[in-house]
């Protein structure tokens, strides 16, 4: 749900006129939005048009040419490694598990480092709340893919984020694990931490978003409740390559 701030409060994640380059390409132009308190917000385009350029932007991962990104008003971290100091935990599409490690040795490794560590405790906590306890000394590896992409998700809730963002959390799952992951988001949603979310599953954004932005060629062409954007002409045209009402 959104959380509605106070003027004086910034935005949990502020992204404003960000322009990304690699080399002659641009993957990002004059990019802008907001995400507050507590909201979940979808950000989806045809594949290319930038998305994960943008989270990477967000956890400096790639450098802005122009334009700023900042978290609660600090400019965003400058490397993947001071991510969890900002409150950022980010899930990737190839999930990033290590197979040989057990479930909750994989769900301890952001925590490394951390001080004062919240320990095992936050650990098992977290896999509990994911229905992943009855797991935690397995091998990652000898998982099936929905509860491998469970994991990859708790490991990104137990440094207990602030922003999460989620690369496509949908991919790959049937129904009852979209349904059952909807039902997560919305929970972390509630605790105040705000999800950033990269997906191509429309139900799936049309259940969990507030606001969805969408992309194209890296510029933001439309912005809106998810109802408001399914009904944009624009967005259409970028899926379809046909301007709205010309492809019958
Ligand atoms: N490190 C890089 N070096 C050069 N070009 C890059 C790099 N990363 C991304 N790009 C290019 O930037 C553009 C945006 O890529 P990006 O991966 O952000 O798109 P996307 O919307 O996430 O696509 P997809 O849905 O296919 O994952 C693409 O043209 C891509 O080829």
């Amino acid at each position: 749900m959104t959380t509605t701030s106070s003027t004086a409060d910034p935005p949990r994640l502020e992204v404003s006129g960000l322009t990304v380059t690699f080399g002659g390409l641009t993957a990002l132009s004059d990019v802008s939005f907001s995400v507050a308190d507590g909201e979940t917000v979808a950000l989806i385009g045809p594949n290319g048009a930038g998305k994960t350029t943008v989270f990477n932007a967000v956890c400096g991962l790639v450098r802005a040419r122009r334009g700023r990104v900042r978290v609660d008003g600090r400019p965003a971290p400058s490397s993947a490694t001071a991510l969890v100091g900002a409150g950022i935990s980010r899930t990737l599409q190839g999930l990033g598990l290590f197979d040989r490690l057990t479930v909750l040795e994989n769900v301890l490794v952001p925590l490394t480092g951390v001080r004062p560590s919240p320990g095992p405790d936050a650990a098992h906590a977290t896999l509990d709340a994911l229905g992943l306890g009855a797991l935690a000394g397995v091998p990652a590896g000898t998982l099936p893919y929905p509860e491998r992409k469970r994991v990859a998700l708790a490991r990104a809730l137990v440094t207990r984020p602030r922003l999460l963002l989620l690369d496509e959390p949908a991919g790959g799952l049937g129904a009852a694990d979209i349904d059952r992951l909807a039902g997560t988001v919305r929970d972390v949603a509630g605790t105040g931490c705000s999800v950033l979310l990269v997906e191509h599953h429309v139900d799936f954004v049309a259940d969990v978003a507030d606001r969805v932005v969408v992309l194209d060629f890296g510029h933001v062409i439309a912005c809106g409740t998810p109802e408001q954007v399914r009904r944009d002409p624009a967005v259409e045209e970028a899926y379809l390559g046909v301007p709205a009402g010309e492809s019958a």
